[in-house]
């Protein structure tokens, strides 16, 4: 088994655990799933610079990233810095992230917010709007066709942007339908942890012009961005190089200034 099918099979019994002691009907009761949700699709397409900032406390591939800096800093930090967005991880288990840290951070800044998930069930995409996020992520990675399609589809009902992750091109050819505004493609193989800026050169060719496109992991210095530009790409997702520092919203301050 890799490191995905275990981070799923765990999913399915998070899942089903918690849809046993938070209803749906609590979910929908929340003031956040009222909120009218800000577009990530459309500022990115109305910014130069492109950046969704990450919010990660650990990964599988890195141990400890950063335990140090409260997400309220980090989100605060962000939004100052200029970025388009933030994406917050909240997987417990291998991220060591949470529902919470997506709700302090919006209590904290008003840009959209990705909610970073292993997502399987339409009900994850329920916690997501109740938690105030504007955006989910779906990796076709652990999702077929047709789960992409009606998970997409309830995401766009919610009011929630798509940004749908792949990282091959079988992944792409089986996931591009309208129900997602945002295709992503992680330079990172989920499942051998290997990095490599090419995925997203040689996978943007195949994206049709009306998605944003982002590319996702590993991006450490503005010499990549200014290299994956021409390929298309307007978002630029980006953890690590920020979180592993003590300052990440200084840290996304000064890169975004230089790309101005
Ligand atoms: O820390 P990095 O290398 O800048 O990567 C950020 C983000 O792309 C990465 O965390 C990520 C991309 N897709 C994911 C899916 C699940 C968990 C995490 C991710």
């Amino acid at each position: 088994m890799n490191i995905l099918d275990k981070i799923i099979a765990d999913k399915h019994k998070e899942v089903a655990l918690k849809k046993s002691i938070v209803p749906v009907s609590q979910l929908e009761a929340t003031v956040l799933f009222e909120r009218e949700t800000i577009s990530l699709t459309n500022t990115l397409r109305n910014s130069n610079t492109g950046i969704i900032a990450e919010h990660k406390r650990r990964s599988p591939s890195k141990a400890v990233i950063n335990q140090k800096v409260s997400v309220q800093d980090v989100a605060t930090g962000y939004e100052k810095a200029g970025a388009c967005g933030m994406s917050v991880l909240t997987d417990g288990k291998y991220f060591g992230g949470s529902l919470d840290d997506l709700l302090l951070a919006r209590a904290a800044v008003e840009m959209p917010l990705l909610r970073k998930e292993f997502i399987i069930d339409e009900y994850q995409l329920l916690e997501a709007k109740a938690h105030g996020a504007d955006v989910c992520l779906l990796i076709a990675a652990c999702l077929t066709k047709d789960e992409i399609k009606s998970l997409s589809t309830f995401a766009k009902s919610l009011g929630l942007d798509v940004l749908l992750e792949v990282h091959n091109e079988e992944e792409l050819h089986r996931s591009i339908m309208p129900s997602l505004d945002m295709l992503g493609v992680n330079n990172r193989n989920l499942k051998t942890f290997e990095v490599s800026l090419e995925t997203s050169k040689s996978l943007s060719e195949l994206i049709p012009d009306n998605f944003v496109k982002v590319s996702e992991s590993g991006i450490s210095n503005m010499e990549a961005i200014k290299e994956l530009r021409p390929y298309g790409y307007s978002g630029f997702l980006i953890g690590e190089n920020f979180m592993k520092t003590d300052d990440p919203g200084g840290s996304a301050m000064e890169f975004i200034r230089k790309l101005k």
